[in-house]
């Protein structure tokens, strides 16, 4: 699957980086007062709209200064306690590291969420206070008031939105090097529409070129809109599925703002609805499958590999269809439903909570992580709290909730582990027995 252009022709170096010369010089100065031993501050916070180079900025300088990015998002809730522990190593320089330049850049600080995330911003602020390495922080928009702290503890650089001329450059360097015949009215007319955004102003040359071969100002007219609000569930699914080239679906899912996870679950919940040959159903969640793993991976090892996340929950999911490829095809009108998972989690959110904190106390006491303790040594506490729950309620110090929840697991390991008793196997084959000759009988 092609890569997207976006990160194709991403700035290797700041040379490349077009217009921010001010949020450039600022950053150069405050890495070189870093490296000269004096870090004038230990952390940076870009700032600006998305797509005008936050993220290319910061690792085009760790690849001009031969400095190794350690790169995490940071409004991923569950990179906590990675942030804690890097605050941890981050304290300490040099050997522990291996490589004794390094630059941390946490992008999306203002996608956390100041109560699903809460410690987040502690823990970030700790990791500056620790840092014996240079921090870079990204976000959209640094004013929320829950950042304060964040712009307390770093200096503030400002990326302003990409004017035309300099996003003429970037398209017009792709179109040089794609070999693709672009009118310069056509290039116009996309830049227009983006709003100073080059990752959408790049990802529509791409959709226009990858469609015709060639970008002219009808195609592109025809094919582009206004970077507009983002599609919202429904219209992301819709878009995915009535998609009749690959661009629009990739666009249907890289244009919302829905959460990927959250996305794929949207997804996972509508392709039966959506698809009715089986074979077809079954390429979807092959793709969707694909995607998850993706997504997966590009947590662990990069961000570049969400791309190919897209590619496959957008047009792998919208080609699965064989139908589609029918002439007589019109895609089915159907009522998306709300993913039930989530309807799931938010029901039973008490009692995940309960169980949560009965895995941390128990893992305090024997030194184990939360998903040790839940693998490996909850089914042998629940049978050791049925003699001992006096002992442990007090120990523990167990809620009502957490006592439930031990409960709960211990009629659910019975149901799994107990035997039938001799006369109870029997009451049942008797039962299936005659049930068959009634059957049989009428
Ligand atoms: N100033 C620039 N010069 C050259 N290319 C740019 C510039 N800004 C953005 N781009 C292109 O746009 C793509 C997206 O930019 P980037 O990811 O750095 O944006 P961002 O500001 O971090 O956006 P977001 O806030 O959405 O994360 C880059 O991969 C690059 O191809």
């Amino acid at each position: 699957m092609p890569l997207q252009w976006f990160l194709k022709y991403r700035p290797k170096s700041l040379n490349e980086v077009e217009n921010e010369d001010e949020a450039k010089k600022e950053l150069t100065e405050w890495i070189e007062s870093w490296l000269k031993g004096n870090p004038s501050y230990k952390a940076v916070l870009l700032y600006g709209p998305p797509g005008v180079g936050k993220t290319t900025l910061a690792e085009a300088l760790a690849r001009d200064y031969k400095l190794e990015l350690f790169e995490m998002n940071a409004s991923d809730s569950r990179n906590l306690n990675d942030i804690r522990s890097m605050a941890e190593r981050a304290s300490v320089t040099g050997t522990l590291f291996g490589i004794k330049g390094k630059l941390i850049l946490l992008d999306e600080v203002d996608g956390l969420n100041a109560r699903a995330d809460a410690g987040a911003i502690d823990a970030i602020i700790e990791l500056i206070n620790k840092t014996k390495y240079p921090i870079i922080l990204t976000a959209n928009d640094p004013w929320d008031p829950s950042l304060r702290p964040l712009r307390n503890a770093a200096k503030m650089i400002e990326l302003k939105r990409l004017t035309k001329y300099p996003l003429k450059r970037i398209l017009k360097k792709i179109c040089e090097a794609e070999k693709i015949v672009c009118e310069d009215e056509a290039l116009d007319f996309i830049i227009d529409q983006s709003e100073g955004d080059a990752r959408y102003a790049i990802n529509m040359l791409q959709g226009v070129a990858e469609g015709y071969g060639r970008v002219t100002i009808d195609m592109a007219k025809n094919l582009v809109r206004k970077k507009d609000r983002e599609l919202d569930p429904f219209e992301a699914l819709r878009s995915v599925f009535w998609a009749k080239y690959y661009w629009q679906a990739k666009s249907a899912v890289t244009d919302t703002q829905i959460d990927y996870e959250l996305l794929l679950r949207w997804l996972d919940e509508n392709i039966p609805l959506q698809y009715t040959d089986m074979e077809d159903v079954w390429r979807a969640y092959d793709a969707l499958s694909r995607a998850s793993i993706f997504l997966n991976r590009a947590k662990l090892v990069g961000w570049d590999l969400l791309s190919y996340t897209f590619d496959l929950m957008g047009p792998g999911v919208a080609f699965a269809s064989f139908e589609k490829k029918k002439p007589t095809y019109k895609a089915k009108w159907v009522k998306y439903q709300f993913p039930q998972y989530i309807q799931q989690l938010a029901k039973t959110k008490e009692t995940r909570d309960a169980l949560d904190s009965l895995l941390r106390k128990i893992g305090v006491i024997i030194h184990a992580s939360k998903d040790k303790t839940l693998n490996d040594f909850l089914p042998l506490f629940v049978i050791y709290y049925k003699k001992f729950h006096d002992k442990l309620d007090k120990e523990l110090e167990l809620t009502e909730k957490e006592k439930d929840v031990i409960k709960m697991l211990s009629s659910l390991y019975e149901g799994i582990t107990e035997q039938p008793k001799e006369e109870e196997r029997k009451e049942t084959t008797e039962r299936k027995r005659s049930t068959y000759y009634r059957r049989k009988k009428s």
